[in-house]
């Protein structure tokens, strides 16, 4: 019998999935693949996409998590599950803590960076989006014919680096580092950070002194509390 519990969020770049173990849940992040869904071990109990989902017989619509079942008011049915799920999540926890009196604002660090608005009361509010880290700097390359591929990680030290590879990781970062900076300064509300690149962010918003509540499985929370 197949004993665990199993969620998984199909991403634009990756999969992400919640396993359960003993009661306690553990989060992993993998390149999409179809044999990853062949398990003796686990079942998957939700399901939910915003990126492509391949033809498979093991992500069937009766365990698909529809967006009319995240109970957030105001909620329009063409908005990502990504982000109706991290704005449900968010608010339960801002709630939880009585942090939610002006509202609150999420931040999903993924392929797109997504700001999604909720009020005082769980309605969806609006948002933004911004192409992500990944997303700007492989854009950069594939628009232009002297910018190429990004190789590294290093976040380079100078504000303004010499070489055109630093160049383009450092104006980037910056463009989302930004985004958040207004965003904090204009409306005052408190920010929820989740996604693939929360931890480099939330290190650079920590240096500048912005503080955000950093919960990187914001997602998949959210789904394992509409299960639970
Ligand atoms: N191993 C990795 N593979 C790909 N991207 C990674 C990895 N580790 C960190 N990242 C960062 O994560 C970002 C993508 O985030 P994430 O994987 O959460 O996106 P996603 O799968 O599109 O999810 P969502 O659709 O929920 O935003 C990229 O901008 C990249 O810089
Ligand atoms: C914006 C993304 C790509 C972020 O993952 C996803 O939430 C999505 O596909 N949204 C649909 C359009 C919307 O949310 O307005």
């Amino acid at each position: 019998m197949k004993e665990k519990k199993c969620c998984l969020l199909i991403g634009n770049t990756r999969w992400h999935w919640a396993l359960e173990n003993n009661n306690s849940w553990s989060f992993t992040h993998t390149q999409p693949s179809l044999s990853n869904l062949k398990s003796d071990l686990f079942s998957i109990c939700k399901w939910a996409a915003v990126g492509p989902v391949p033809k498979n017989h093991f992500l069937t619509s009766s365990t698909q998590l529809k967006i009319t079942e995240v109970p957030l008011l105001k909620l329009p049915l063409w908005l990502g599950i990504d982000r109706a799920l991290a704005g449900w999540q968010a608010f339960q926890k801002a709630k939880a803590k009585n942090m939610h009196s002006n509202g609150l604002l999420i931040a999903d660090a993924g392929t797109i960076l997504s700001l999604t608005k909720i009020t005082s009361t769980g309605e969806f509010d609006g948002g933004q989006l911004i192409p992500g880290l990944r997303l700007q700097q492989s854009a950069m390359a594939n628009g232009t014919e002297n910018l190429n591929q990004i190789t590294q990680t290093n976040i380079p030290p100078e504000e303004f680096p010499m070489g055109t590879e630093e160049a383009m990781i450092k104006g980037s970062l910056n463009s989302l580092l930004g985004t958040l900076l207004i965003t904090q300064r204009e409306e005052k509300i408190p920010i929820w950070l989740c996604g693939g690149d929360s931890e480099l962010l939330l290190e650079h918003l920590q240096a500048l002194e912005i503080d955000v509540n950093h919960c990187p499985n914001l997602v998949l929370e959210g789904m394992i509390n509409l299960i639970n």
